[in-house]
This record gives structure tokens, sequence and C-alpha cells, in this order.
């Protein structure tokens, strides 16, 4: 099992790359079920959850594979409509292949994927959005079972604002006969790459990143090629990075406007953001000022940004209060980052962080969930002495190579196997 070794101390100098979004291109990929034939896309980040999507499309009866700098995925007609347990609890974004499965082969039979470290994660809204569609749903053994001749056009209202909620309604819609009214849609920016996607394929999609999305149907989509956005949470991650030891860095390939709220944070932090074209540059603060942050749907400060601020503020000159409005277990890395020798007192979805500049020294820590191993790692940029962040497989589900983006702009930083025990 993989852990990283990071020894606290080193500015970060320099410009690191963004890679494509592991967010936008799950969905995409499983959104290929919804047209035969070849399907290219660009930008596919290397990483775990795209190696499970692979596998699972591939159980599917697609093929996925890599040529050159594109991920191709052939899909066939007479493909499989079950997602196995050993697909889906890899990953919670299997869930998405139910609205493409549904739509295209009029029965989907997928694993309940079950709760994960940051919360319950419960899909009440995916099976609640196929059954307004016109969808049959039953559970049996672990499975949830949809089944629908073809779907039929009607008005979904989320009554809480859900990314993949969302995502599956769109692709379901895309293929159902008649209009579909999706309201208070999620407006993430990874939801509108899929539905930019959707309408390369041909669907008839309007209202792409408000809170009211209408679909009208079509009988059949083409495969499509598509190029996948910059990850913001990757981008947003590497500029805290920077922040945290006060270094100048430079993160480009990102798309500005989708961190607005993080740089919005840095800038009352009293960092300096230069934002020119596709880049965003972070120079150090005399003094990083606590500021209090309350995570919320797109455009506000997303929580996959939360517990990575957090690291930040544990260097900040004062008290800094930290919400966490999306999930409601998404404060697993405050034990750890404790254990560095911060002062957090966690409450229910509340943590009060009171910083200090150097207040934290090396330990050995878990990784618990993904963006906890990223708060964690850069907890380890400013200790002193040697952190060692175990379970690191966390890590990779949706970065690729942090360690590597991190050594490039300066940090002492490792990656060492240990051989289980
Ligand atoms: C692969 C992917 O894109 N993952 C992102 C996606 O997750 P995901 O799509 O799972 O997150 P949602 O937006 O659906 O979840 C938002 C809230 O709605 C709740 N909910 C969701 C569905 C449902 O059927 N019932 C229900 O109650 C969730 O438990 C959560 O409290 O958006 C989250 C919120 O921005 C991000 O943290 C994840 O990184
Ligand atoms: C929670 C995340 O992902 P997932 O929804 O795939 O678990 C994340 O990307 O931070």
């Amino acid at each position: 099992m993989d852990s990283i070794i990071v020894k606290g101390g080193r500015r970060l100098e320099g410009t690191v790359s963004t890679s494509g979004s592991k967010n936008a291109a799950l969905p995409i990929l499983f959104a290929s079920l919804l047209a035969d034939g070849r399907h290219e896309f660009d930008n596919v980040p290397y990483l775990k959850d795209i190696e499970s999507t692979e596998q699972l499309l591939n159980s599917l009866g697609a093929n996925c594979h890599r040529e050159g700098d594109k991920f191709i995925v052939e899909v066939r007609s007479d493909g499989d409509h079950v997602a196995d347990y050993d697909m889906v609890r890899k990953m919670r974004a299997g869930i998405l292949c139910l609205g493409p499965l549904l739509a295209r082969y009029g029965e989907a039979r997928v694993s309940l994927p079950g709760g994960c470290a940051i919360g319950s994660r419960p899909i009440d809204l995916h099976i609640e959005t196929m059954r307004r569609l016109g969808a049959d749903i039953t559970s049996d053994g672990g499975y949830v079972i949809a089944r629908a001749q073809r779907l039929e056009g009607g008005r979904i209202l989320f009554e809480k604002v859900t990314v993949g909620g969302t995502e599956n309604a769109l692709m379901a819609a895309s293929l159902a006969s008649g209009t579909t009214v999706i309201e208070n849609a999620a407006k993430e920016p990874e939801v509108v790459d899929l539905a930019n996607c959707l309408i390369g394929m041909g669907a008839k999609i309007t209202g792409v990143g408000t809170s009211v999305i209408t679909v009208e149907g079509v009988e059949t989509l083409k495969p499509a090629r598509h190029r996948i956005i910059p990850d913001r949470i990757e981008a947003g991650t590497l500029l805290l990075a920077g922040a945290i030891t006060g270094g100048t860095v430079t993160v480009n390939q990102c798309v500005p406007e989708h961190l607005q709220s993080l740089i919005d944070k840095l800038r009352d932090a009293d960092f300096r953001i230069d934002v020119e074209g596709d880049a965003i540059t972070v120079k150090a603060a005399e003094n990083c000022r606590a500021v209090d942050i309350s995570t919320a749907p797109y455009p506000g400060f997303p929580t996959d940004l939360q517990a990575q601020l957090m690291a930040l503020m544990t260097q900040a000159k004062g008290t800094s209060v930290v919400t966490e409005g999306i999930f409601e277990n998404r404060f697993m890395h405050v034990q750890e980052l404790v254990r560095l020798g911060a002062d957090i007192t966690p409450m229910t979805q509340v943590a009060v962080v009171r910083g200090e500049r150097g207040g934290l020294s090396g330990a050995q820590v878990m990784a618990t969930d993904l963006r906890a191993s990223a708060c964690l790692v850069l907890a380890g940029l400013v200790a002193e002495g040697e952190t060692e962040v175990s379970r690191i497989y966390h890590l990779d589900r949706g970065y690729e190579h942090l360690e590597n983006k991190l050594a490039s702009l300066g940090a002492d930083i490792r990656r060492v196997t240990k051989e289980p025990q």
C-alpha cells in the first residue's frame, strides 16, 4: 500500500498545469452508453476512478482504451445492462450509468453504491428522477432495477441540488420522448460540460448552467467527440499548496471563472491573486488572515476544497469557522490535522480552526477520503519534520500523481510502497 512522505518547510515556486476534470470525465464517459459507435474524448485524466469507470463500461459490453492522447469508448448495440456490485462499490459515481442504461436498453440493474466516509450519500433523488420519467423501479439483492419501454419527458423538481442527480436526469431525458424540465438543477461546471457533450451528440438541451434546464428528447444520439474541462478542484488544491507554503505558484490550463469562490477567499485572506487568461497566480501573503467558509452548491465554495482550505486556515492569524453545507460527515481530516498539532474544534458540520503560522509538526497520519488526503499532504508541506500520509489510494482516485506536481514546484515529497504486513 502506498504512502506519501513529505518534509515540511519548503516554499513552493513555479508553474504547474491542471489535468482534466475527474468529475466531468466520469459522467461524460457514462454518457457514451447513449449511442453506438466510437466515442473520442480528449483530456481524460489518468486516475483510479477513470480506471474503475473503464472496467465498468467494459463489463457493460463497451471497449475502452487510450490511443495516444485520446480516450476511446466503443459502444455496441447489444451491450449489457447490469452494473455489478464489484464495479460500483469502488466508485460511487457508478450510479451515473443508471440513466444511460435505462434510456438506451429499457432496463438497468445497478448495484446500490452504499455509504462512504463523507456521509451516507443516498441515491433517492436519482431513483425519483427515473420514476418521474416513467420508469418502474424495484430493488432486489442490493440492486436497483429500473424498467421502461421508452422514458417519457416530465417535470423533475429536485428538493435539494444534486450534481449526480442532475447528470442522470440529463442523460436519461436526452433519449426520452417529449420534453423534460429539470428545476433546482445543479449549475456546476461539470454538469455544464456533460450537457455540452450531450449537445454535441445531438441532444436538445437549453438552460444549461442555470437552475432550470429543458431537454427535448430525441430518438437517437451520435457518438461523442469532446474535450473534458480542466479540473477546478485539482487547480484549487495546487493554489492552496502554494498559499500554505507562502510561495508564488502559477496554475495554468485552468478556467479561473470556475474558481471564483476560492479566489475571493484567498484575497480575503490577504493573498495576492493574479488572473491572466487560463492561469492563476497566488503570491505569498505577509500574514494569512483567518476567513470563514461555508460550502454550498456552485457558484458557492466547493465542498471538495473544504479540507484543503482548512489546512491553510491552520496557518492563519485568527480563528476561522468552517461550515460544511453539503455532506453530513466531511470532517474526517480534522482528527488527523489535530495529530499534526492543529487547534481545531469539530462540531456537527462546523469546525472552529484557531490558526498559528508554523504550529504543525510532522506525524504519521491516515487518509480517510480523497480530499482529506490532499488536505493532509498540504499540511505536511508546512509541518516541521516529516509527515507520512498513509492510505494514499484515496488520493489516487482523484489526483494525477499530486506528489510529482508538488515536487516540480520544489516540495520535498515522495511516494513509498510498503509491503502489507
Ligand atoms: C463524481 C462527482 O461528480 N462527485 C461530486 C458530486 O457528488 P454527488 O453527485 O454524489 O453529490 P450530490 O450533489 O448528488 O450531493 C449533494 C447532496 O445531496 C445528497 N443527495 C444526493 C443524491 C440523492 O439521491 N440524495 C441525496 O440526498 C447528498 O447526500 C449530498 O448531501 O457532487 C458533490 C457535491 O458538489 C461533490 O462533492 C462530488 O465530488
Ligand atoms: C467526493 C468526491 O468524489 P466522489 O463523488 O466520486 O466520491 C470528490 O471528488 O471529492
